[in-house]
């Protein structure tokens, strides 16, 4: 009989709590470590996180600690659940501490500020080339996944023995977990996402209709694609859980903060108030200058997430980012072939 491996959550905010609680409930030993000491002990005492999924109960039997060496000791697996920014930092905290052996993983969505990068690449360059990576990804709110509603997202990893360990701890009686082996694909669907449902949040913010919310959705879908067959990726990872699965998530479900800030921006708001009242990570607010370098990069035109990042850098209000949109030339919907 094959034991429970150990499992190590590093990032005690929405996302890594909950998945922190969801593999607890599984009966697998688990450690989350925050850095934040107030929080860290209401998880591990009073078994609630109260700044980021306040009223919800949480696991007895998962542990919380500000100590990152003690949260590694003997953890088989590791999961990194910060936010892109602070992604490479943490690796760099983790490396001297990961147990021999122990595979890391990741749920966060974006790429590094500043280079660019996949966050791939950059594990890959601080944990070294023998290191067993995956990304996890898919449409998955925080809060749902906390409160034990149904989720499906999916495990991408080169190495296919390590897809599987991470998606035998996560799967469970309200929890799907596929795998695959398109990390490129599942990194860029995820991030492609929050900047586009800023877009959607934007337009229904302004109420310009349901009509634009899908065109919005359908177009961005459309820019996923090509970016994605210029990078290199697989199709089916962008029209599955990676892709279209988190972008209509994303783009039409309220509990997101990126669509939220799309919605604040569409009714007048400012950026700076917007994301104080969120009062967590938005991601799209780097990604958008990170899609847009990778678009660049590989000469490939993307107007909404362009639209977006103007707006988000407040060279375009809202309203022209709209008209530039709706200005653009008429053409077919594919000029291009991308599925043969
Ligand atoms: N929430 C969700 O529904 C989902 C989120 N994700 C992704 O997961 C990632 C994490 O997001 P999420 O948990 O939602 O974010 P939150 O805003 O809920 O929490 C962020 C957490 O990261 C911590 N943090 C920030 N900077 C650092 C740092 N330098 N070192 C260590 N910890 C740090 C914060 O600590 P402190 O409180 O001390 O600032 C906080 O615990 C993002 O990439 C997001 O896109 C993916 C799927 C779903
Ligand atoms: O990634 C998410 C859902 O899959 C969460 O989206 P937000 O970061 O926009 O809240």
């Amino acid at each position: 009989m094959t034991t429970a491996p150990s499992v190590a959550v590093l990032g005690a905010g929405s996302w890594g709590t909950a998945l922190a609680a969801l593999i607890a409930r599984h009966d697998h030993p688990v450690v989350l470590w925050g850095r934040d000491a107030d929080g860290v002990a209401a998880i591990d005492q009073r078994h609630e996180n109260p700044r980021y999924l306040p009223g919800i109960a949480l696991p007895e039997s998962l542990r919380a600690t500000t100590d990152l060496a003690l949260a590694l000791r003997g953890a088989e697996l590791v999961l990194v659940v910060v936010p892109s920014h602070a992604f490479a930092e943490t690796l760099r905290l983790l490396a001297p501490h990961r147990p021999s052996g122990a595979g890391v993983a990741w749920a966060t969505k974006g790429f590094e500020p500043g280079s660019g990068r996949f966050l791939h690449e950059v594990a890959a360059d601080i944990l070294g080339e023998d290191v067993p990576l995956a990304v996890v990804t898919g449409p998955s709110f925080a809060k749902e996944v906390a409160l034990g509603l149904p989720t499906a997202l999916t495990v991408h990893s080169d190495d296919a023995a390590f897809a599987q360990q991470v998606a035998d701890v996560l799967h469970g009686p309200a929890f799907r977990a596929y795998t695959g082996n398109d990390m490129v694909g599942a990194e860029l669907g995820g991030a492609m996402k929050n900047v586009l449902a800023v877009a959607t949040g934007v337009a229904d913010g302004m109420q310009l209709g349901l009509n634009a919310r899908a065109g919005l959705i359908t177009r961005g879908l459309n820019e996923m694609l090509r970016l994605s067959a210029a990078i290199g990726a697989q199709p089916e990872t962008l029209m599955g859980l990676a892709g279209l699965g988190d972008l209509v998530l994303t783009c039409t479900g309220d509990l997101s903060r990126n669509r939220r800030l799309g919605l604040a921006l569409g009714r007048g708001q400012s950026i700076a108030d917007a994301v104080r009242e969120i009062g967590q990570v938005v991601e799209s607010v780097q990604t958008a200058d990170e899609v847009m370098r990778q678009a660049q990069r590989h000469g490939v035109e993307l107007p909404i997430s362009r639209a977006v990042q103007a707006v988000l850098h407040g060279e375009l209000t809202p309203a022209d980012g709209l008209r530039q949109l709706l200005g653009r030339e008429q053409k077919a919907e594919y000029p291009e072939t991308l599925f043969r």
